[in-house]
């Protein structure tokens, strides 16, 4: 059986724009959790937020990415799944998580309307603070970390699948 790649990382870092492309160069399928969240549940995920709260999307977002079964296939789930987790570890058995780094001044740049976009902020809290609480987790996942500081996509893209290549 060939195995999974799962991209985690901050919110508009790449997981999806670079999960499908990798997908495709390597011969993967490719899945992207916020879809299939947004399929079960027939709305778009700011709407989900606003009924649920955020509490209740990660509850969501845990069952959907838990019962994700595959194989070769690439997986981008929401920025918010390391907070999930059954989510995260049934993605250690199926695969090798990819964790996409980019500073907060990158995501800061690319992120103008954090609640638009339906990142999961709890009250009062920042970008920045939220950055830097998903830091810790990003790093105890990663099997592979991938820095994007500094690069086009198109590098990101090529440098992830030389270091996927090159560990497979
Ligand atoms: N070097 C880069 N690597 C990845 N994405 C880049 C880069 N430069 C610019 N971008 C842009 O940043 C955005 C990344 O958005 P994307 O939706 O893929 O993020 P995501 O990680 O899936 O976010 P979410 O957690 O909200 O699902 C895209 O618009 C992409 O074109
Ligand atoms: O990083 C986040 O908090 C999120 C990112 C999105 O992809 C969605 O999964 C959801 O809106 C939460
Ligand atoms: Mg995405």
């Amino acid at each position: 059986m060939k195995e999974n790649l799962i991209f985690i990382g901050m919110p508009a870092v790449g997981k999806s724009t670079v999960g499908i492309v990798v997908a495709k160069r390597l011969g993967m399928n490719f899945i992207d959790s916020d879809l299939l969240i947004q399929e079960q549940e027939g709305k778009l995920l700011r709407e989900i937020i606003a009924e649920v709260g955020d509490d209740g999307f990660l509850k969501i977002e845990n069952q959907v990415n838990r019962d994700i079964q595959c194989e070769n296939a690439v997986i981008s789930p929401g920025g918010s799944v390391i907070y999930c987790e059954e989510a995260m570890e049934h993605f250690k058995e199926i695969g090798k998580i990819v964790y996409l780094k980019a500073s907060y001044q990158t995501i800061k740049k690319r992120i103008r309307n954090p609640k638009k976009r339906g990142v999961v902020l709890k009250e009062g809290q920042t970008l920045k603070n939220l950055y830097d609480e998903r830091v810790g987790y990003f790093e105890k996942y990663a099997d592979i970390t991938i820095d994007e500081d500094g690069c086009q996509i198109e590098e990101t893209i090529d440098n992830v699948i030389r270091v996927v290549e090159g560990e497979a």
